[in-house]
């Protein structure tokens, strides 16, 4: 049985960066660039006047303190000139810095009186209050490299670039299996036997907080009809999730239906609670993922292995946390302990509360949870206080 670490590492050496596609800029938010973006043109393209105020040319300040008011130069109009250098012309914030003027005044610093703007004093400086052509990236240089995660800053600068196409990494394309003959659909009325199938409801909304879209099917506890579905799915899918069956049960077949279908089986089995029985395995380009069927290892495997994965492969942010335990917790197991926490911040600290709950199989409980902390397991006493890796379970947590 492989470590955390062990099986982390093996996930990563699996995981490569996916094929591009050119998308719509409105739909590219938390995407990863496929290439580098350059600018068009200097930024800023023009001197950007960078306070409302008066333009005049600096050398006058030697001579005088009281400037004529010829004209107004907006944003958005085209450059005008300052006909008499002892004049100044009123400018805004956002306008081309006019012909002949090198040095904005702002209005704080000034008085107007009938067309004439008096200046408090001549202490200032040529260039001051402007925003010099091109001193934040020449046209040509690149502005962001490819690999970049498109966050709100990073589409401001494809809007300037006027990218209205956006080249990003392509999504891999996912299919989401429950396995189980207990299981129905939600909309149904379980019998005294069954339950809804809640897991994979779970595993695509926290691909959903990924941006990422993804189908979802049930499959029976059928060991041929497991086969002929898996090798279907393997054809049209580049990612297999699946939750439930690899464990120890007489109907727990993916280990073996994989095995059956050429899937080489990389991890089964890892020294953790929950998850033990976590399987993941490929097929030349193919990639499936056994999450253990008890809600909360399905939900912990699918943040510690596949955002693993997705993360050189989709390009996702490693977003490392650390957070202090927030009370004493005695684990005698020789395992990785991912104990499920809600976080709270406390002057500047990250506490982790651990959630009370009936173990792994206790789906009403991991719903209080929003992240786990990990615990080492070569320790078994942990006491309130200590740091620990933290991984969040949904967006808004962090
Ligand atoms: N003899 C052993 N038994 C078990 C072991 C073991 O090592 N030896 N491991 C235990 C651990 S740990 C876990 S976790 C579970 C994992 O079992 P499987 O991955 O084989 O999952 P199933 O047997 O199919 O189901 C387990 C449990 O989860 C429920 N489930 C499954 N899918 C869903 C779903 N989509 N929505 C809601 N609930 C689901 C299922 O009904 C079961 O209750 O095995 C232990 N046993
Ligand atoms: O480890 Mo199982 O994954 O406890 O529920
Ligand atoms: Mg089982």
């Amino acid at each position: 049985m492989k470590s955390v670490k062990e099986a982390q590492d093996t996930i990563i050496k699996f995981s490569k960066k996916g094929a591009s596609e050119s998308i719509a800029f409105e739909d590219c938010l938390n995407r990863m660039l496929a290439e580098g973006v350059f600018a068009d043109r200097d930024a800023p393209p023009f001197d950007r006047v960078a306070m409302d105020g008066i333009a005049i040319q600096s050398e006058q300040l030697l001579k005088r303190q009281r400037f004529f008011i010829e004209d107004i130069q907006a944003a958005g109009q085209e450059q005008k000139k300052l006909k008499n250098p002892e004049n100044c012309l009123e400018v805004m914030t956002g306008a081309v810095l006019p012909y002949n003027t090198d040095c904005v005044i702002p209005y704080e610093r000034i008085t107007i009186d009938n067309g004439i703007a008096a200046l408090d004093s001549t202490a200032h400086k040529s260039f001051q209050n402007i925003h010099k052509k091109g001193v934040d990236a020449k046209k040509g240089d690149q502005l962001l490299p490819a690999g970049t995660w498109v966050h709100p800053g990073v589409k401001g600068v494809l809007a300037t670039t006027g990218l209205t196409m956006v080249k990003v990494v392509k999504s891999p394309t996912i299919m989401i299996c429950s396995t189980g003959d207990e299981l129905v659909p939600i909309e149904n009325k379980p019998l005294p036997h069954q339950i809804r199938r809640s897991n994979v409801y779970m595993l695509q909304a926290a691909l959903k907080d990924l941006n990422i879209e993804a189908e979802t099917t049930h499959l029976p506890d059928d060991k041929p009809k497991l086969k002929t579905a898996i090798k279907e799915l393997l054809r049209d899918y580049d990612v297999l999730l699946f939750s439930g069956a690899v464990s120890k049960g007489k109907y727990d077949f993916l280990p073996v239906v994989f095995q059956e279908l050429g899937v080489q089986i990389h991890i089964h089995g890892v020294k953790q609670k929950p998850g033990k029985p976590f399987l993941f395995g490929s097929q030349g380009e193919k990639f499936v993922f056994g999450f253990p069927g008890n809600p909360t290892s399905t939900l912990v495997c699918f943040h510690a292995y596949f955002k693993l994965w997705l993360k050189q492969h989709w390009g996702i942010k490693d977003i490392l946390t650390f957070g202090h335990l927030d009370k004493d917790i005695v684990f005698n197991k020789p395992v990785t302990n991912h104990l499920l926490v809600m976080t709270s911040t406390e002057d500047g600290k990250l506490l982790a509360k651990p959630i009370a709950n009936s173990g792994s199989g206790d789906w009403v409980h991991l719903a209080l949870a929003d992240a786990f902390l990990s615990l080492p397991s070569e320790q078994s006493e942990f006491k309130k206080g200590e740091i620990f890796p933290i991984t969040y379970l949904h967006k808004n947590s962090f």
